[in-house]
């Protein structure tokens, strides 16, 4: 693949006659930040430890810049990981923490001592040289441990829910500098995590992904707004998720009202499965809505209220900036645009096995 610094071919892997990873094809541009995202189980963490080399595939190669790495141990690859947990030596300081690496190479004491000051000022923490690593919060900690690990230079970062120990703000936090510091390096990130909003903000393309199967890759745009089945839709972000009918190109009757919508190709009379997003579901008069039905919820969460509407016995997720008192009559619209149609799975096995590509 045009680009590619890295290529997972064919990977499958098992732990004890229990399929992890099958048949998985992905490839990762240099530069990038790309996000394995997917619920606790489904394989996020088993890949990057194939890509690391800490687990070897039972089928399949790891290509790294055009060679195979698949039975390269963790050291003789260019790439560096960084794991949840801190896993900083306590007893040493965080400036020999940080030289840990690159003392084992035989670099000499002015370069490690340069590289240390540079690593530091990166991640926000000149001046820590000789502090214990106890003595910092949990993120200067995290933080510590991404200074050592890019101050050998990785051509690939690995990132195993680094931010998961952390608080919400100081997460949040955390995200930018990432962003920042991997734009800063041009170094391409491998990103694992289980939140989707982190993902959404950070990565350049997330692969979602669901019992051992890759089920879309894309940018957070194309994969938040253009979801292309009932699990990726469920799992970014909160929807409306709806069993409809495609009466032909693009008209789709929701529970039992025709809805002008975009989409073609789905042929006619077909069962298709429909995501509307809570923000993109418009509130209006009875007599103006394609739908009908009753607020019979809302709590406000700041910038808007979250509301359930229940309407032709399906309750609908609002998001709403105006303020609806529980109980009033109301129209349901949306515009064509934001109606997202998707082809049903036939079956639960097809369900999840989604597109790996
Ligand atoms: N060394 C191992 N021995 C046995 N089973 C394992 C081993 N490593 C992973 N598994 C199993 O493989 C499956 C996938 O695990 P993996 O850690 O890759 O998932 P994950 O998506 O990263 O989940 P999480 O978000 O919870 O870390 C799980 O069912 C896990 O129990």
């Amino acid at each position: 693949m045009k680009n590619a610094l890295v290529n997972l071919v064919n990977i499958s892997k098992s732990f004890d006659n229990q399929m992890v990873l099958d048949d998985l094809n992905l490839y990762i541009r240099e530069n990038e930040f790309l996000t394995l995202l997917g619920p606790s189980g489904c394989g996020k963490t088993t890949t990057l430890r194939i890509l690391g080399g800490f687990e070897t595939p039972d089928k399949g190669q790891v290509i790294f810049e055009g060679r195979d790495i698949t039975n390269l141990p963790p050291n003789k690859r260019n790439l560096n990981t960084v794991f949840q947990k801190y896993a900083l030596f306590p007893h040493m300081t965080i400036a020999e923490n940080i030289a840990f690496g690159l003392k084992i190479s035989g670099k000499s004491k002015s370069y490690i001592n340069d590289k240390i000051k540079y690593a530091l000022k990166l991640v926000n923490l000149d001046g820590f040289e000789n502090r214990m690593p106890d003595s910092l919060s949990g993120g200067q900690q995290q933080r510590i441990a991404i200074a050592r690990a890019i101050v050998n230079e990785p051509k690939l970062l690995l990132l195993d829910e680094p931010l998961g120990a952390l608080d919400l703000k100081l997460r949040q936090d955390m995200q930018y500098e990432l962003i920042r510091l991997k734009n800063e390096l041009g170094i391409t990130f491998i990103y694992v995590t289980h939140d989707q909003e982190e993902a959404l903000t950070m990565s350049d393309t997330i692969v979602v992904m669901n019992q051992g199967y890759i089920q879309q890759i894309g940018t957070p745009e194309s994969i938040y707004n253009e979801p292309e089945n009932a699990f990726v839709a469920d799992f970014i972000g909160d929807s409306n998720i709806i069993g409809a009918t495609m009466i032909r190109d693009r008209l789709v009757e929701i529970l039992g009202a025709r809805f002008d919508c975009v989409d073609t190709g789905f042929g006619e009379n077909k069962p298709v499965d429909v995501v509307i997003r809570p923000e993109d579901v418009e509130l209006v008069s009875p007599e103006e809505g394609i739908l009908q039905g009753t607020l019979i919820h809302s709590i406000f969460k700041g910038v808007h209220y979250e509301m359930e509407v229940m309407a032709n016995g399906f309750e609908w997720l609002v998001h709403s900036t105006k303020m609806v008192p529980v109980g009033t009559k109301v129209g349901i619209k949306v515009d064509p645009f934001n109606i997202q149609i998707m082809k049903k799975p036939e079956s639960e096995d097809e369900e999840a096995i989604g597109v790996n590509e």
